[in-house]
């Protein structure tokens, strides 16, 4: 049995960035910036008036003023502000020649075409340097996974459209004769496919395009032909089938089909038979079927993989620290993913750790994560942490 990390390794050798596209911007938020992207403008192209009111020439307490011509958003005043003249201006209107402030209308009693000043002046000029916000040739950089803070930066760069890496194909192959679809007839001895649905999701979130295939029923068969239906995926998961029982046919069809395996078994809980390598020129993971161990696998593996294909770079999932409010036993020699609850108190292992319970799972909010071997643990201690 390989290491956690020993098999990220392994999977981050196998999972290749994939190539760039250009989408249009209304689809670029959650995607992948994969190359640098320039500003084709400065922002604000002129300097503009950062409130509604009066250009003018300088001000002071009291001072009036003959206003000579309006300045609106879109609609510059064309000429200059002399010395006794304002002109009257509105939010994000290009500032007029002459005229060094903004004074806000709160602060200008107006008569006709005659404003004065009041005394209490607020001081600040409200005028927006060309350029303040960015200039022609400022970089969004890459790669990035682009927020809707970023596509409307990017909008006012006047950037159309951006190249950003393709979304990961990744084909879910839920394996057994237990299961059946959520929303079918379960026979006596069978249970619905609920991690195929829960990874579904996550890869999502993650940024990839998940496809869920027909159920694989326990023999070469079924398997050869779910295998065939793979087509054009990077990634194919297989759910289940992955241990040692006679129905565990995953790893034996996979051989048989001409995967190169990287490795097969983890020193995790839960998680153990995991596998992976290389099929049909598409990486290939293995998960275990048992419900808690796939969606674990699916954080601790197959998240920083989707990433690894998105260009984001080689990396484990990120961890954080926190302080124990329960102690815990010694642990034994598989890296332990405990389900735990993190709060103000600090962070708590629930008290049910079976790895079928996607009901404990649920109430979970971080995977507690015990070293190899780690010694008892008491209340204050630090430990690691993956938030879910
Ligand atoms: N003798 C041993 N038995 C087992 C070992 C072992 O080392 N020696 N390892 C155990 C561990 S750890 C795990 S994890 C499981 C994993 O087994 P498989 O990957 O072969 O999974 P299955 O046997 O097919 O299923 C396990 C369990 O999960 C349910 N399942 C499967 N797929 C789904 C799905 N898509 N949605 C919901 N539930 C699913 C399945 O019905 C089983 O209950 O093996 C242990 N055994
Ligand atoms: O590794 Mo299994 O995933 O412990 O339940």
């Amino acid at each position: 049995m390989i290491s956690v990390s020993e098999a990220l390794d392994q999977l981050f050798a196998l999972a290749a960035p994939l190539p760039v596209e250009t989408v249009p911007l209304v689809q670029a938020a959650g995607r992948v910036l994969a190359r640098p992207v320039t500003a084709r403008r400065d922002q604000p192209p002129f300097p503009a008036s950062a409130m509604d009111g009066y250009a003018v020439p300088g001000a002071a307490p009291g001072q009036s003023f003959t206003v000579i011509g309006e300045s609106a958003a879109g609609t510059r005043f064309e000429g200059s502000v002399g010395p006794g003249q304002a002109v009257r201006i509105f939010t994000g209107a290009p500032v007029p020649e002459g005229a060094t402030r903004i004074v806000i209308q709160e602060d200008v009693t107006r008569d006709g075409e005659t404003i004065t000043l009041h005394d209490d002046l607020d001081e600040n000029p409200y005028i927006r340097p060309a350029g303040t916000d960015f200039r022609i040739g400022q970089t969004v950089e890459a790669p990035r996974l682009l927020t809707p803070q970023d596509v409307a930066l990017l909008a006012a760069m006047n950037i159309a459209e951006v190249p950003v890496t393709r979304k990961p194909r990744v084909a879910l192959i839920s394996t057994g004769d237990e299961l059946v679809m959520p929303g079918d007839t379960p026979g006596p001895d069978q249970i619905i496919a609920s991690n195929t649905f829960g990874l579904h999701a996550l890869l999502r979130d993650l940024g990839a395009e998940p496809r869920i295939l027909p159920i694989a029923r326990d023999t070469s068969e079924s398997l050869i032909h779910g295998f065939s239906l793979v087509g054009d995926a990077d990634l194919v998961v297989t759910i289940g089938g992955a241990s040692v029982g006679d129905h565990d046919l995953v790893a034996r069809v996979a051989g048989e089909l001409g995967m190169e395996r990287a490795f097969h078994k983890v020193a995790m809980r839960p998680g153990k038979p995991l596998m992976s390598g290389r099929l049909q020129g598409a990486m290939m993971v293995g998960l275990p079927g048992n419900p808690v161990s796939a969606m674990v696998c699916g954080h601790v593996f197959l998240a920083p993989v989707i990433r690894a294909m998105l260009g984001l770079g080689t990396a484990p999932a990120p961890r954080l620290k926190a302080r124990l409010s329960a102690p815990l036993t010694q642990n034994g020699p598989r890296e332990h993913y405990m389900r735990a609850q993190l709060d103000g108190d600090g962070i708590l292992a629930l008290d049910r750790q079976d790895s079928s319970l996607l009901s404990v799972l649920g109430k979970a909010n971080a995977l507690l994560v015990r070293p190899v071997g780690d010694a008892a643990r008491q209340i204050g201690d630090t430990v690691d942490y993956l938030p879910l």
